[in-house]
């Protein structure tokens, strides 16, 4: 395909998904079933042009003074290095191109100055969220919220059950593999560049022979953050298809007992081959019907990795951001209160239980561990800033931090931390 159809199909899938008011990738696959014709390179193009429209796509229209779907790609387009006359050169006599904008829009869109633009414009965001993410990210909630309108890094975890980061990295060095900065096993390809896209790891001997597992550097801090340690008993929650299932049974050098549960048996179903690959032997998978109690009062550790909007994960969800809503936010807070008074009645006395999401909003995070505490006076929160100096010497303070009452609670966020945003608390049961 040349420019203008990868161009074309750009705009045709932005407008499927807006009509249809459904995820991108639903709308990116529908178009690669109907354009067979359509190489993986043009795939992966197509691809690039539309999540570089949807992580920005409000500082985009402003500048540009059009939101149709044309004008933001070329926006992208002006804005990953090409210009104007060149475009116009390259896309002179290809019947598949859309018009390029008018010479007076391109002319604003280079000069025009986001700073001048209202608060969530420069932050691209949907109007409401101004004050939930203030709240959350503090005075610097524009420059926080922006690190999420990046590409992201394509992460990955060595296995320690099966090798090492050393191992995996040489697996990896063809790919330009280098360690992450805070997790101890954690592996990172650099985001995209131009046109490109991430290698396909997963067709890796090493991927398939259970080296290595892909996983955002900020949820392999999370499961670090839970401390869990050779021959304890711990209780993954909300486990789903156990990316943290496989964290933790890691970091328990395969001894002891991880028991994985999910109210969704959709959700848990690709749990079994992941441990079979990952040689986690320690792991016992429990369906919604099974019966827990016998694990009632004797887990060491509790880890509800919640269900939550995802407004953490907006660098690779970004038509999540434009779709998220007060009333899917309200519900979330719901589960989120049942799933932590479900949860916590396993723990045993003086054992501990971790509250985690991929979200950034006060509302799913520091607020609901407020609530639980009201309500639950047998636990107290922990200072989770201990927590992390202990595990990640190295590393610094890099999280926002908030401190809810003797305790702390952190958040990660790209600007900080350089990974998508994850909030931690941890809680001990009164002895
Ligand atoms: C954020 S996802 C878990 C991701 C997973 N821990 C991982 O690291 O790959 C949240 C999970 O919570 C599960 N869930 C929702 N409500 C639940 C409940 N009441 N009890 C147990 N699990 C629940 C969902 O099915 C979903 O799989």
């Amino acid at each position: 395909m040349r420019l203008g159809g990868r161009i074309a199909a750009a705009v045709e899938v932005i407008e499927d998904m807006d009509a249809r008011r459904r995820p991108v990738a639903d709308a990116l696959k529908d178009w690669g079933l109907a354009h067979r014709f359509a190489g993986s390179g043009d795939r992966a193009a197509i691809g690039n042009l539309v999540y570089d429209v949807l992580r920005r796509r409000r500082s985009l229209g402003w500048r540009m003074g059009a939101e149709d779907a044309a004008s933001l790609v070329f926006g992208t387009l002006l804005d990953g290095g090409r210009d104007a006359g060149g475009l116009a050169g390259e896309l002179e006599g290809d019947r598949f191109a859309p018009a390029l904008p008018p010479e007076e829009r391109i002319e604003r869109f280079l000069t025009a100055d986001v700073e001048w633009a209202p608060a969530a414009v420069q932050a691209d965001v949907p109007d409401w969220l101004v004050e939930p993410l203030r709240a959350a990210l503090g005075e610097e909630w524009i420059e926080e919220a922006r690190a999420f309108s990046a590409r992201p890094p394509l992460d990955m975890r060595a296995n320690r059950l099966k090798s090492s980061r050393e191992a995996v990295l040489a697996a990896l060095a063809p790919f330009g593999a280098a360690p992450t900065p805070i997790a101890p096993q954690g592996l990172r390809i650099p985001p995209i560049e131009g046109e490109g896209r991430h290698p396909n790891v997963q067709v890796e001997g090493a991927f398939q022979t259970g080296l290595f597992e892909i996983q955002d550097e900020g949820s392999q801090i999370a499961a670090e953050l839970c401390g869990a340690r050779p021959g304890e008993a711990v209780l993954d929650y909300c486990a789903g298809a156990g990316g943290k299932t496989l964290a933790l049974a890691a970091a328990m050098g395969g001894e002891g007992a991880v028991h994985a549960f999910d109210s969704d048996r959709q959700r848990l179903a690709p749990i079994w081959e992941r441990l079979n690959r990952a040689g986690a032997a320690n792991v016992t998978v429990h369906s919604p019907r099974d019966d827990l109690s016998p694990l009632a009062d004797a887990m060491d550790r509790v880890v509800v990795d919640a269900p939550c909007t995802g407004a953490g994960t907006w660098r690779r969800r970004p038509d999540a951001k434009w779709r998220l809503g007060e009333k899917q936010l309200l519900r979330r807070q719901e589960e989120q209160d049942n799933v932590l008074d479900a949860a916590c009645r396993f723990v045993r006395p003086g054992g501990h239980l971790f509250y985690v999401t991929c979200s950034l909003l006060r509302a799913e995070n520091a607020e609901r561990v407020e609530a639980f505490l009201a309500r639950h006076t047998g636990f107290a929160l922990l200072d989770a800033r201990l927590l992390w100096a202990d595990r990640f010497p190295q590393a610094g303070p890099r999280y926002l931090a908030e401190e809810i009452g003797e305790g702390a609670v952190l958040t990660l966020t790209p600007r900080r931390t350089g990974t998508d945003g994850f909030f931690f608390a941890a809680l001990e049961r009164r002895g």
